[in-house]
């Protein structure tokens, strides 16, 4: 079973994710963190982030893992874990330019195709390009004030930045980011975390304890 969560920046994908594949006992796979990861790792190399040929030689040789937990997923690079350093202000302002590169999204995709169902995903294009074959598509949305209003409870900057940056992320990402024509819209803005989870489990056709 694979049950895909789309959705624009801060929609709640990852937190509602996580709920839903605790709930059904099985792993979520949060896809924008190998997006972030590859971004980080540019930028840590000095590269240029549309340098797609060096982004992909920096990763292929890097001891790369992705630790795929109902909990939270986790990325480790050998002992290092980079789970911390991929929400900074510094990848969110440069993903957007490394999840356009196709080479890098064909690197991505092959990752995930590759896990052994039942898991939850959650991105932009699971739903539409990596699982289109999916049980069940969700797509998140929420207003971008309401959104910024609740990554400034996790982030250093005030709610018009945070905003504005939300607006910008989901301009660069629109190629990749619409619903699948199947998918369920969910605005969560009215919603709590619980009762989005909730609304996902609800319309799952077949429900796994
Ligand atoms: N329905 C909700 N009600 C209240 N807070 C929520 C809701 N959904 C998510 N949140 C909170 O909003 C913030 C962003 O959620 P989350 O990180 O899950 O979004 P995301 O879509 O995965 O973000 P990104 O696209 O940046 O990876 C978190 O603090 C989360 O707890
Ligand atoms: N399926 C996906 C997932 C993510 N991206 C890109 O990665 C960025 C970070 O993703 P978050 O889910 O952590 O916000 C996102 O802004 C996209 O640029 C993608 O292209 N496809």
């Amino acid at each position: 079973m694979i049950v895909t969560i789309d959705g624009v920046a801060a929609s709640g994908k990852s937190s509602v994710a996580s709920g839903v594949a605790r709930a059904l006992g099985v792993p979520y796979v949060s896809s924008g963190l190998l997006y972030r990861t590859a971004t980080l790792l540019g930028l840590e190399a000095g590269l240029h982030l549309s340098d797609a040929a060096s982004l992909l030689a920096c990763l292929e040789k890097r001891p790369l893992r992705l630790e795929a937990l109902a909990e939270g997923n986790r990325v480790w690079l050998g002992d290092r874990e980079l789970t911390g350093d991929l929400h900074s202000s510094r990848v969110d302002q440069g993903v957007s330019v490394v999840a356009a590169l196709p080479e890098v999204r064909a690197w991505v995709d092959a990752q995930l195709r590759a896990l052994p169902e039942p898991f939850v995903a959650e991105g932009r294009d699971m739903g539409t390009n990596v699982f289109p074959h999916a049980d069940a598509k969700f797509y998140l949305t929420a207003s971008p004030r309401v959104r910024a209003e609740r990554r400034a409870q996790e982030r250093p900057e005030d709610v018009p930045a945070i905003e504005a940056a939300l607006v910008e992320r989901d301009r660069r990402d629109t190629v990749q980011s619409a619903p699948a024509p199947d998918a369920r819209v969910i605005d969560t803005g009215p919603l709590t975390l619980d009762g989005v989870v909730g609304t996902v489990l609800a319309a799952l056709p077949t429900r796994r304890a």
